[in-house]
């Protein structure tokens, strides 16, 4: 069989091994399941393309013994659906049905919507798995395992994903190691396809000096960015507006924007006293200073459900939650696996993250696998940064920070902050303007004016705070427009004797 011999007898290991796994997966399935109740659902994409060969990798090996002599396997008897729409690229469709054709595929078209065109398609088939392309990183992949049942409200039938844990990489690899044929638009810098109408080549993959040459998918060197092609639909929920066309910055388009952030401490250290988180507070000035506004600073222990509880209350209420600490191999460094549990996902090996640590920490791991290289699955992004040895982590809206002190962390949020210029990470906001006074008047003379100008001015933060008991009070005033500010201050001067507060800064 040509695939089969292809990959047993090339020289990429890595490959070997994903195509063992994920030949294993479909055997399993098949032992599982008789013939007539599987389905592999095809598309022409590239990561279905590598699945229709894997799957007559997986059937040969299945049956091997009751092959003819040569090997040849010309039977394809898994049933195939593939879900035809208006809005697909014709490319798309002319290699699905090729292929069809060449590989003597059952094909039954549906043009219904994915529930729908299942709904029926199960009502007439005694189908109970199906075979899916889909893989980490795909925004349908957070929470699925190999073996998934299809989600409440969906038909029910077991999703098969024998390639989940195959990188952009690994799929390029095995397409060009078969040489097996795949859709054209993929030579054209296309690395991801949907419909006709959000999906445009990879500008990542543009040939500098023409406008609308590009390379082939498979030269995309971060696989990371392999739905850069797919138009954006404008949304803001992650924090990360993006520029519009005019070319405003973020900063022009969110003067009056008001983006909002958390932090989480994990240390034990600090809630027995021991410590003092020194993190927090940094990072509260440096949030402010962006024009950011910090919700929420808490500490939690060294404990996954206690990380994961106050991420979930977290993640939905903020723009950005910051967390630092229980970062490491240590049996208390339970961060990561908290943020997994918010998210519903598990950690799983990041091939990528590993290679950092390996050049830090050397063979230093004990057994083969580096537990400090899992990371939550299908949510995560590395941010690199030449001035950091290992790349910050980022699960959808939660920043991870590795840093253990004040020093660490100034280089980490530097980082950041240039990291944002190219890639709108956080969103810069007009600065606070923040001005204070100082008042030898008692806290009861000066409560009522205070509450009536808070109702006066109830665009500004109007604080107050005292250093001791007995001394003076301290009256702080922020907003993000000075004028505001200040007048807010002479108003406060009007409602008593003249001299009565002093300014500060
Ligand atoms: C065979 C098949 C089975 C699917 N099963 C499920 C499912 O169980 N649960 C679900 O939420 N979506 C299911 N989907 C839908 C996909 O997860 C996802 O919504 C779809 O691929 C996104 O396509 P879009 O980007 O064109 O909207 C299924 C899709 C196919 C083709
Ligand atoms: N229209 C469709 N018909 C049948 N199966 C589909 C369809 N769309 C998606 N699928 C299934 O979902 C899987 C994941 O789709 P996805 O678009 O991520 O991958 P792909 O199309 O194979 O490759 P690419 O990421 O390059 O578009 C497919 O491999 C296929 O199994
Ligand atoms: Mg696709």
């Amino acid at each position: 069989m040509e695939i089969d011999k292809a990959i047993t007898g090339c020289d990429d290991q890595r490959l070997q091994t994903k195509y063992n796994n994920a030949t294993y997966v479909i055997q399993r399935a098949l032992s599982l399941y008789s013939i007539e109740e599987v389905a592999f659902s095809f598309n022409g994409g590239k990561d279905s393309t590598v699945l229709l060969h894997l799957l007559r990798a997986g059937y040969f090996l299945h049956k091997r013994g009751q092959i003819n002599a040569n090997g040849d396997l010309k039977d394809f008897p898994i049933r195939t659906i593939y879900f035809e729409s208006p809005c697909t690229f014709s490319e798309i469709n002319s290699f699905t049905y090729d292929t069809a054709a060449t590989y003597d595929l059952q094909i039954d078209t549906i043009r219904l919507d994915f529930k729908s065109g299942l709904e029926a398609f199960l009502k007439e088939n005694p189908i109970r798995a199906i075979f899916l392309g889909v893989r980490i990183g795909d925004p349908t992949a957070v929470g699925q395992e190999q073996f998934s049942p299809s989600s409440p409200g969906w038909p029910p039938f077991m999703r098969v994903n024998p390639i989940l844990d195959w990188s952009y990489r690994d799929v390029w690899a095995f397409l060009l190691t078969c040489k097996v044929k795949y859709c054209s638009l993929y030579d054209q810098g296309y690395t991801s396809i949907g419909s006709i109408y959000d999906t445009v080549p990879n500008s990542l993959l543009s040939i500098s000096n023409s406008s609308n040459t590009f390379k082939p998918a498979y030269l995309l060197a971060d696989g990371r960015l392999e739905r850069a092609g797919r138009v954006k639909k404008l949304s803001v929920t992650s924090g990360k507006p993006h520029a519009d066309n005019n070319g405003l910055t973020s900063l022009d388009l969110h003067k009056n924007s008001m983006f909002t952030a958390s932090i989480i401490a994990v240390g034990d250290e600090i809630l027995f006293g021991t410590v003092e988180d020194q993190l927090g507070p940094y990072l509260c000035r440096k949030l402010h200073s962006i024009g950011w506004s910090v919700l929420q600073l808490s500490v939690v222990h060294n404990n996954v459900d206690s990380v994961a509880e106050e991420v979930e209350r977290q993640k939905s209420t903020c723009d950005m939650v910051f967390i630092y600490g229980g970062v490491g191999p240590l049996h208390s460094d339970v961060t990561l696996a908290g943020i997994a549990k918010a998210f519903g996902v598990r950690l799983a090996p990041d091939e990528e993250f590993e290679e950092y640590l390996r050049h830090i920490i050397g063979d230093q791991c004990i057994g083969d696998r580096n537990e400090m290289a899992q990371l939550p699955e299908g949510i995560t992004e590395l941010l690199h940064h030449d001035k950091l040895s290992v790349p910050l982590i980022m699960c959808q809206n939660i920043i991870i920070l590795n840093a253990t002190n004040v020093l660490e962390l100034e280089k980490q949020w530097e980082c950041l902050i240039e990291l944002t210029k190219s890639s709108d990470l956080l969103t810069l906001l007009e600065p606070y303007v923040s001005k204070q006074v100082t008042t030898n008047l008692s806290d009861v003379e000066i409560a009522q004016p205070l509450s009536k100008l808070c109702l006066e001015f109830p665009d500004l933060y109007i604080g107050c705070y005292r250093k001791t008991r007995y001394g003076s009070v301290i009256v702080s005033f922020k907003g993000k427009d000075q004028a505001r500010v200040e007048s807010a201050i002479k108003a406060l001067h009007q409602k008593f004797e003249p001299g009565a507060f002093t300014a500060m800064n």
